[in-house]
This record gives structure tokens, sequence and C-alpha cells, in this order.
């Protein structure tokens, strides 16, 4: 039989998303240009491009709509004259803006950054507990906003952005059968968390390090460099959203190696809800292995977001090994040369060669007890992590079996 997706599937051009944010005391206009930026990444991650960016300064967002009367007017000029698919809003909407919204927008998709975030992570779960973790959290975030909504999903033909959400039969019952179905996913899920919990028992007590950090720093880049295994890395946000779990030998030592789904600013809440368990991976870690990508400009808060997630979840306070990934591409930053307590000369230039020196004098290298800067893409300074890394894990590891031998290198060599 014909596919007949296939057929139609080329032919359509990619749907196109303006992006809305407002400046507030809180977030400076600087900010918010970098929060747009990130949206529009999120975007693309989805197939969707960004032909217009608004922001408006205010005080705080407006409670109706969002941005002011002013704002929406010059917003709906410009997605009149040009195909625009639909209008993405950096902060969470609340049931009533997206009703109010959707009276003004008509035709045109009213999403936020959550439903964005939802969207990329429906579209890469793959295992049976992923996916009944976003279906979860797609549900939950639909349910207040449920009534319009639905008529703005029923007046959709087919998928797209913001619509790989629950099938069209679902969508035509009643919010009491959305309750009914949350009800069940959640049984659902349950089940399945025990059984991986019980799975995660069995498995032998080994010492466990989780890579923890920020969408895209390079956390599977490490873990496929560290574990020599093959694990998908892609410059996507969400390329991982379940968490992959490789047994490593060092110096004939072993440990289970976790990497895990990035974190973000502004991740739903009903996400971090649903992915509890997923996150458990993380919570039940010995040691932590934080990857920060120096190269982006906004890696310091991207740094404080990972804090706060872990924090969260309840999984601050363990050994952690602060990993700045990226020294290949990275720039120090214009004021870089007020940096406290450098010694190097004032104008030396940074060069391939003395980045990593420069950084080690820098003070992000007191940024936590154990900080470690390499390239896991161009294999620099690899060595030094694995040496804070395997100290770390060996103290731990015998810790738990104070009786295990120590065969030392031998053991390893022969076995390659
Ligand atoms: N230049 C450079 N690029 C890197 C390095 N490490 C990773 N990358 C790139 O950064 C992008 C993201 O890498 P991933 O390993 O997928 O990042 P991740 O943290 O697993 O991302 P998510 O799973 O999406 O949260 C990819 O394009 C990598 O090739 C590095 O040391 N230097
Ligand atoms: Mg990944």
């Amino acid at each position: 039989m014909i596919d007949k997706s296939k057929l139609f599937s080329t032919a359509v051009r990619p749907e196109t998303a303006v992006l809305v944010a407002v400046s507030t005391q809180k977030q400076t206009s600087a900010k918010t240009k970098e929060y747009l930026d990130e949206l529009a990444f999120l975007a693309t991650t989805l197939g969707v491009e960004t032909v217009q960016k608004f922001t408006q300064n205010l005080e705080r967002a407006d409670i109706k709509t969002y941005v002011g009367k002013g704002k929406l007017e010059e917003i709906n000029i410009f997605v009149t004259a040009n195909p625009v698919d639909m209008i993405i809003f950096d902060d969470d909407l609340s049931p009533s803006q997206v009703r109010n919204l959707e009276v003004i927008f008509k035709d045109i998709k009213v999403l936020d950054r959550s439903l964005l975030i939802l969207d990329i992570f429906a579209m890469r779960a793959k295992t049976a507990q992923s996916k009944l973790q976003v279906e979860l959290a797609q549900y939950q975030y639909m349910y207040p906003r449920l009534t319009r909504l639905w008529t703005h999903l029923s007046r959709q033909s087919g998928a797209g952005v913001g619509m790989r959400g629950p099938g069209e039969t679902e969508l035509e019952t009643d919010r009491r059968i959305v309750k009914d179905r949350i009800a069940f996913l959640q049984e659902k899920l349950e089940k399945v968390d025990r059984q991986s919990m019980t799975r995660r028992k069995e498995r032998d007590r080994l010492v466990r390090v989780a890579i923890v950090g920020y969408t895209n720093v390079g956390k599977s880049t490490l873990m496929q460099s560290l574990s020599k295994s093959d694990v998908f890395a892609e410059n996507k946000l969400f390329a991982t959203v379940d968490s992959t779990v490789r047994k490593v030998n060092m110096e004939n030592v072993p440990f289970l190696l976790t990497d895990t789904v990035g974190f973000i600013r502004k991740l739903p809440t009903t996400l971090i809800e649903s992915f509890k368990s997923t996150l458990d991976e993380v919570r039940e870690a010995d040691i932590l292995v934080h990857v920060v990508d120096i190269s982006h400009e906004s890696f310091e808060e991207h740094i404080e977001v990972v804090n706060k997630t872990l924090v969260d979840i309840g999984a601050a306070d363990k050994p952690t090994i602060l990993v700045f990934n990226k020294i290949d591409v990275y720039k120090p930053a214009p004021q870089a040369d007020t940096w406290e307590g450098e010694e190097e000369p004032e104008n030396e230039e940074v060069t391939p060669e003395n980045t990593l020196s420069q950084l080690k004098k820098s003070y992000l290298s007191h940024k936590a007890d154990q900080v470690v800067f390499i390239s896991a893409q161009k294999k620099e300074n690899m060595e030094e992590l694995r040496n804070v890394l395997f100290s770390l894990v060996k103290a731990k590891h015998f810790a738990i079996y104070p009786n295990w031998l120590d065969l030392g290198y031998s053991a390893i060599q022969s076995e390659e």
C-alpha cells in the first residue's frame, strides 16, 4: 500500500513563528534577547523557522494578554501581512491569557515555551517510560487550558508543532475524560516506575556517576568519550530525553555512568513532576559530573539553573566535578582581563595553546571543589578529568567494597 503521508511530507513548507517576550525589572533586555535566542533554538529543534521577534518593556507581563495593546496591534499587523503559523510566548501563559490571545489572533496557533519543550520531549521520547511521562505532562499542562485549546485543536487539521499531543479522539472528549486519562497514566507510570526501581536495585551496588548539565552542553559527547559507547549527540536541544546507563571500567574498578536529560530555564513543572523517576538516576547517584558549555555566553546562568534544579529534585550536596566543556571554541569575554587573582600579564593573547592554562588560573577554577576544563569533542585534557573522576569513584567504591582486590592496570590491559 502507498503511504500517503510520505507523499505529502516533502511539499510542506517549514512552519514559521514569531516570538514574543517581555523585559521586566527582574529580566533585563539583554537577558530577554538571550532568552529569545534560546526560544528560537527550541523552535528550530522542532523544524520551526523564526521570522520575527517582538519584545516589550513592562513592569510585569500583562495579566490579560501578556503584552500591552500597542504591541498586540504591532504583532497583529505583522502576522496578517506575513505567512506566520504560530506565535510563541517566552513565558508560560495562563489559561485566560491563552483564551484572550486566541480571540485576537484567530487562526494562528498560540504557544508558549512550555508547550514547545513538551513537544520536543514528545518527539524525543523513546522508551515506554519516557513516553508515558511526556504524555502525562502534556495532559497535565493541557488540563487547566482545556476549554479553549479544545476548539483550537479541533480546528486544526493534521499535526504540527504544538499538536504533537494526545491523539484527536481524546481531544473530542470532555474534561472528565482527560482527568481519567491523567489518573490512568499516573497509575501505569507508577507500575513502570516500580519496575525500573527494582531494576536499579538489582544492578550490582556499583558506584553511580550521573552526568548532568544544561541542555546541549555536551553531556552525551562526554559520555561517549568516557564510556567509548555510541550515544546520540546532536546540536539540538534535548537530544537526550531517556537516560542511558553504561558500565565503565577504570583500572579494574567498575562503575555505572548515566547520561541524563538536560535542564533548561523555565522547564515546565509538569515535566519535572513526570520525569521524577528518570531523574531518580540523578538523585540516587553517588557522584555528579556537572557539564557546562563554557563557550556559551550565559554559561554562568546555566550553572545556576542546573544547581537550582538539582536542589529541586533533591540531588544537591553530592560530590560534584564541575566540568567546563568546549574549551576548543571558548573565547574570553571582553572583561576577562579583570579576572580575580589572575597572574598573567594583562595583554597576553589567548591562543588555543594557552587557553587551558589561563582558565586554570581564572576565578572559574574556584567555582567548585573539583573543576576541570576539557573539550569532549577534541579530547582535550580528558586525562585530567579521568583522574579526578577516578579518584572520587575509587574512594566511593572502596568505601562500599573494602575488600575489593585492586588488581591495577594489568587486568585491564589483558582485557583489551
Ligand atoms: N566545539 C565543541 N562542540 C562540542 C563539544 N562537546 C560537544 N559538542 C557539540 O555540542 C552539541 C551538543 O552535544 P551533546 O553531547 O548532544 O549535548 P547534550 O548535553 O547531550 O545535549 P542534550 O542531550 O540535548 O541536552 C553537539 O553538536 C556536539 O558535537 C566540545 O568539546 N567542543
Ligand atoms: Mg544528550
